[in-house]
């Protein structure tokens, strides 16, 4: 370059900086960002790879993997924010709560009452308690909510306090309600809401079976079944806490002191076991049984789900987190290579389908719940369905009054036949008179009859009864002749009629033949409610007013028992329009009298029936009352009765509602009250219907049967009001009147005449 090129350069550069500097000025902040970013960037790496992060206290993961990181960097200046430090637990059983005091909580269940002896016996072992063995609590499963028990453990007074469950467990190769008991643990376990060993709380759990080996001889024919399952299930809800092997007795067992000897040789082991835990022994230690690990994978087996750990000391089991998915599952779901539909209705595994099994008779000819039934008195028809002459039938055949239906509807005794479509019922109520050993279930799974032959076994078994009262003393012939016609028909036996799936069609049959029907249902089952066709009286039993009371009482199979109850009720609601409904309410003393008449005001106010029968108990005398804590003494007398029904039409004129006393049978127990309004007719016509008191006008609880049968043909539509009889109510039945017909006999239980009855009131 030359002197004179050297000269122009200033020039040059100015004029290049004046004609880019622009882009010049933009390129350089550019690249200064560009740089700033990149260092910031480098600073922030080498932050989080070596300051400690802020943590919250929950915020655990983070946290664990920092620490298990070896620290090498400074630390953090005094006036940094607080770090909140945390760890999460190491698995150490020692850890767990220190337990000094065992609650044995007792469960039993009974249909005979022999389990309950036994419970009772197993508590009295339990007697004085010591400082470690707390005083037993007795539970009757029957009566006991499960989610009190069976979800999670209940709550002890102390930390150090843990209950122990023991159970006593007989074999029934009925359905009774241990199935629903066992369909809830099994329930519990697969549920994905809940923990599949939801109580690994407990210390621990023993339960001992009782069964016949009469029948059952072996456990593979069915000996102890129920125990086996219930100790099965709880070995997982508990996360293998057996404390004691499954301990089985033979009720038939004569030799080496039966089965009181075995159960007491149990209850020792299992006290010892408690005492021992109450002292930090472990669970099970050096007792066979009592969780060991081929025990252990026997059980994951059946199930197929293997979900549990064995713990290092072996003793204590901790379960898994549930996998959502079992392994199979897995592997159908990586051969498809599509989305498996889930169910979230059901918490049921969805392993392989296993066909159901083929219907069986619901009472096998010569099984013990046939002869049972036969012993009573039953005439069993098919494979379901019984008949049976009541008493009321022989005592009107000679003469000596009818039962209140005759009263209150005009139906006489020995007119009527006593039967049922279905022996099985969803209920176990305290007072039912089934022995406790008729069929209990909550879906039919039986086989069915169908209807024409059911109908004429009921008419030949009552026929073949009635025949047999031809050469008792004091039979009427004429009534003898007119009872070989019947003319109604109570499907109110046993059992639960509506469940029986031609019952429509059967109570087609009977009015075909001009025999009317009523027909009493436990309000449990809402669906074939709502199905029901036509039927001259339909009666729902109302056994409680609240649903603790009810579960007391009904004893139901259904868990959701109060709400089908509740639906029922609105059912009736609307089917009083086209049917003749009536609450029957049967009173037992100490269940479901007491303080009671509000709840029972506010069932009538949902449903409006027209009629509320108000009966007390009869006492039945069976074990299975004696079993559900029942006695005579339980049997309330006629003015405490009438004392009830007095306060519950005060309840219901509160509520604004107009039902009165129409009539009473002091000799069955049994008052009814009726909507006055539909039921009451004023003396004079051109009274409104609602007039009152009764000296203004007469109570039309009475049946027009020639009317039901005329509209019922007629193919209309029609009410309950369309067949109400134009006879009053008789004056005898009338309130105070007692309700005994006149003309008949009134006679003693020893068949000595009695003199005038009393009045109820
Ligand atoms: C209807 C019925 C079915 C029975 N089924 C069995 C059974 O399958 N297996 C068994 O070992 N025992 C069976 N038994 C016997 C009972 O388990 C045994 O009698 C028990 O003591 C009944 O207890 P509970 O009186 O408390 O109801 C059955 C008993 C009855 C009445
Ligand atoms: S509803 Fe009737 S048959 Fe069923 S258990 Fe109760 S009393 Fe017995």
């Amino acid at each position: 370059m030359d002197a004179r090129s050297l000269l122009q350069l200033p020039d040059e550069l100015l004029y290049l900086w004046h004609t880019h500097r622009t882009e010049l000025l933009l390129s350089a902040g550019f690249i200064i960002a560009v740089v700033r970013l990149a260092l910031q960037w480098r600073s922030t790496r080498r932050k989080e790879t070596l300051a400690p992060v802020l943590l919250s206290p929950v915020d655990e993961k983070p946290l664990a993997v920092v620490e298990k990181q070896p620290v090498s960097y400074q630390p953090r200046p005094k006036t940094a924010p607080k770090r909140v430090t945390g760890s999460k637990k190491p698995k150490n059983p020692t850890s767990q709560p220190i337990i000094d005091k065992i609650q044995p909580t007792i469960f039993y269940y009974t249909i005979g009452g022999t389990s309950k002896v036994y419970a009772e016996q197993l508590a009295s072992f339990f007697q004085p308690p010591s400082e470690q063995v707390l005083a037993p609590e007795l539970h009757d499963l029957s009566e006991t909510d499960y989610d009190d028990f069976f979800i999670s453990p209940p709550k002890s007074a102390a930390s150090s306090t843990a209950h122990f469950y023991l159970f006593v467990i007989p074999s029934y190769d009925i359905d009774t309600q241990l199935n629903t008991f066992l369909e809830h643990l099994r329930d519990t376990h697969h549920d994905f809401r809940i923990d599949t060993a939801p109580l690994s709380g407990l210390a621990g759990y023993a339960v001992f079976g009782l069964g016949d080996k009469c029948s059952w001889p072996t456990e593979a024919e069915g000996f102890g079944k129920d125990a086996v399952e219930v100790d099965k299930w709880l070995a997982k809800l508990t996360g293998r806490k057996r404390g004691f092997p499954l301990g089985l007795g033979d009720v038939g067992e004569k030799h080496n002191g039966g089965v009181e000897a075995r159960i007491s040789e149990w209850t020792a082991g299992v006290k010892a076991v408690m005492e021992g835990l109450a002292k930090g022994e472990g669970l099970g230690e050096g007792v066979k049984g009592s969780g060991g690990a081929v025990e252990s994978a026997d059980e994951d087996e059946d199930e197929g789900d293997g979900d549990a750990d064995l713990d290092a000391d072996d003793t204590t089991v901790l379960p898994k987190k549930r996998k959502i998915t079992r392994r199979s599952r897995t592997d159908d779901l990586e051969d498809l290579k599509a989305p498996i539909p889930v169910d979230f209705t059901t918490t049921r595994p969805s392993g392989k389908a296993t066909p159901p099994p083929p219907p069986k008779a619901m009472v096998p000819v010569n099984s013990p719940t046939y002869n049972s039934l036969t012993k009573q008195g039953y005439t069993i028809v098919g494979s379901h369905s019984g008949v049976k002459i009541c008493r009321w039938t022989k005592s009107a055949l000679r003469g000596r009054g009818s039962c209140y239906k005759y009263s209150f509807y005009g139906i006489a005794s020995h007119l009527c036949m006593e039967a049922t479509p279905s022996l099985s019922c969803s209920n176990k109520c305290v007072f039912c008179w089934r022995h406790g050993t008729n069929p209990v279930g909550t879906t039919w799974r039986w086989t069915v009859d169908p209807p024409d032959l059911v109908f004429a076994g009921m008419k030949e078994g009552h026929y073949k009864k009635i025949k047999m009262m031809r050469g008792v003393p004091g039979v009427r012939a004429e009534r003898f002749a007119e009872a070989m016609q019947i003319r109604h028909c109570a499907l109110s036996l046993v059992g639960e009629p509506i469940f029986y799936p031609h019952i429509n069609e059967l109570l087609a049959m009977l009015h075909n033949e001009h025999i009317s029907s009523f027909l009493v249902c436990n309000a449990q089952h809402p669906d074939e409610l709502e199905r029901l066709g036509p039927v001259t009286q339909l009666y729902v039993s109302i056994d409680a007013s609240n649903k603790d009371s009810l579960r007391r009482i009904d004893r139901p199979l259904h868990r959701d028992f109060w709400e089908r109850f509740i639906r029922c009720m609105d059912i009736l609601r609307t089917k009083r329009f086209t049917h003749r409904t009536v609450f029957r309410l049967t009173l037992v003393k100490g269940f479901n009298i007491e303080e009671e008449a509000e709840g029972y005001a506010e069932l009538v106010a949902r449903a409006l029936p027209g009629f509320v029968e108000v009966k007390g108990v009869t006492y039945c005398g069976t074990s299975t009352a004696a079993g559900a804590g029942l006695s005579m003494q339980n049997v309330p007398f006629y003015e405490e009765v009438s004392a009830f029904v007095l306060s519950l039409e005060a309840a219901l004129k509160r509520r604004g509602l107009d039902y009165g006393i129409a009539a009473e049978h002091a000799h069955s127990c049994c008052i009814l009250l009726a909507d006055r309004e539909r039921f009451f007719r004023p003396a004079a016509s051109s009274r409104p219907i609602s007039a009152g008191p009764e000296e203004e006008g007469r109570w039309h609880t009475l049946i027009d049967y020639a009317a039901f049968f005329r509209c019922l043909e007629s193919g209309k539509a029609f009410g309950p009001e369309d067949y109400v009889a134009v006879d009053p109510t008789p004056e005898w039945a009338s309130w105070g009147r007692g309700g005994f017909d006149p003309r008949d006999e009134r006679v003693d239980r020893k068949g000595r005449p009695k003199g005038t009855i009393e009045a109820g009131v």
